[in-house]
């Protein structure tokens, strides 16, 4: 990475000191301002589908083996995106808008070919401390539901930060009552002491399908033996069997092979030139006063301009009134009112899969897990079409 920009030096001392007193909450780094995107963390959770074909061509595979593998693939196309989307356009790793409680991004991938249906993404904040962002990703022609939470446990060592996940993303099959439970790979962020810091993945992860199926996703980074960035290696396999069904080989960031058993290829997947499906946002004035690029709309305009002044004036406004809120439930002895997620302490398709071999048993367990509510989902949907309904209604009596 190349040092640090003359420009940024004076910025450099107070990251380097939050460095040094880091507590694990990554949220307290004073990042220097080139470092600060304006992008809030719960448009992150868009990173899930952005291929909406791939996202559900499990859902058209009638052999549950086959499934297992398109899942498996799915999970590794993502990955480009998810850990190095903000290299590729920003020049480097940068440090997001940290969501406050209640903070909604809502969008959907449309289809306008008909072909698949559109796939609709749902991020909610549901924990400010620690920051934990919820979100859901729905097909509903074709039966696929994604949802899952994240949170962050990092800590600082050797000028790099690692970042352990908690939480986990739960994929659905409808047609075929399917799951699959997905656990979370570790990070860590090389280059900051150059002032470019990027996102490495390490250790491994998991995929484990109530068919039985149990895929193993192992991050060598800089490989052992090709020294390349972001290199992987993963394997599908029957639970309890030791052969190798499938062998995925590759970068995340560049592309893969997928091998039947270890040598027959079948498929090689190009994470470059595989086209990105834009996600459609309502404008501004047409969001919930909630959603991320309404609520954030002046912070963003000042980070976009470098003018520091303006961000801490307008952050601190959003601050104040989050304290202003919380302090008013604490007398009133309630607590916020999430719009779309649930905690709860027993998840029955998280336990049933969980539980299977190589899958780390995730602090689901003691603080709860969250869950897609489709009450809550169905009561807002009902809300809104009213709310349409009335004003439908207006635009037909005022133009009578
Ligand atoms: C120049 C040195 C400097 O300022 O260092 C600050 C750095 C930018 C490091 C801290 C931030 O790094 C960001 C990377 C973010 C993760 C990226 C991708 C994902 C996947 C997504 O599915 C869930 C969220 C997650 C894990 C992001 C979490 C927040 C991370 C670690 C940002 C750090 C604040």
């Amino acid at each position: 990475g190349g040092a640090v920009p003359a420009a940024a030096k004076s910025s450099w001392g107070p990251f380097l000191k939050s460095i040094a007193s880091f507590t694990g909450d990554l949220a307290s780094l004073t990042a220097p301002p080139f470092i600060l995107s304006s992008t809030s963390l719960t448009e992150y959770s868009g990173y899930w589908a952005e291929h909406p074909e791939i996202f559900v061509a499990p859902a058209q595979e009638k052999d549950p083996q086959k499934r297992a593998l398109l899942v498996l693939k799915w999970f590794l196309t993502t990955l480009k995106q998810q850990y190095s989307s903000r290299n590729e356009k920003l020049g480097s790793e940068k440090k997001p808008l940290n969501p406050f409680l209640g903070e909604l991004f809502l969008g959907k991938w449309e289809d306008p070919t008909g072909k698949i249906g559109e796939t609709q993404l749902i991020s909610e904040q549901v924990s400010h401390h620690p920051p934990v962002t919820a979100y859901a990703i729905l097909n509903q022609k074709q039966g696929v539901k994604l949802e899952g939470y994240n949170g962050q446990k990092a800590s600082f060592s050797r000028g790099t930060i690692s970042v352990r996940q908690v939480g986990h993303a739960k994929y659905h099959l409808k047609k075929f009552d399917e799951d699959y439970l997905i656990t979370l790979p570790s990070l860590h962020i090389e280059g900051i002491v150059y002032g470019s810091p990027y996102v490495e993945l390490n250790r491994s992860s998991t995929i484990h399908s109530s068919t039985g199926y149990v895929a193993q996703i192992d991050y060598s980074g800089k490989g052992w033996v090709t020294g390349k960035k972001n290199t992987f290696s993963a394997t599908l396999r029957k639970e309890g069997s030791k052969d190798i069904l499938y062998t995925i080989d590759g970068q995340w960031s560049d592309g893969f092979v997928i091998k039947e058993g270890k040598t027959k290829e079948l498929e090689t997947y190009n994470a470059k030139t595989t086209e990105i499906t834009p996600l459609y946002i309502a404008p501004n004035k047409e969001q919930d006063p909630l959603e991320s690029r309404r609520a954030w709309a002046k912070v963003q305009e000042s980070i976009n301009t470098g003018d520091l002044e303006t961000t801490g004036i307008e952050k601190s406004k959003i601050e104040n009134e989050q304290r202003e809120l919380r302090k008013k439930e604490k007398e009133e002895g309630r607590e916020w009112e999430r719009r779309y997620f649930t905690r709860v302490m027993d998840d029955p398709v998280f336990t049933r899969l969980a539980e299977s071999p190589g899958i780390a048993a995730e602090e689901g367990k003691t603080d709860g897990i969250w869950i897609f509510d489709e009450k809550k989902f169905a009561q807002v949907a009902e809300k809104t079409r009213v709310v349409e309904e009335a004003k439908a209604e207006e635009v037909v009596t005022t133009a009578a």
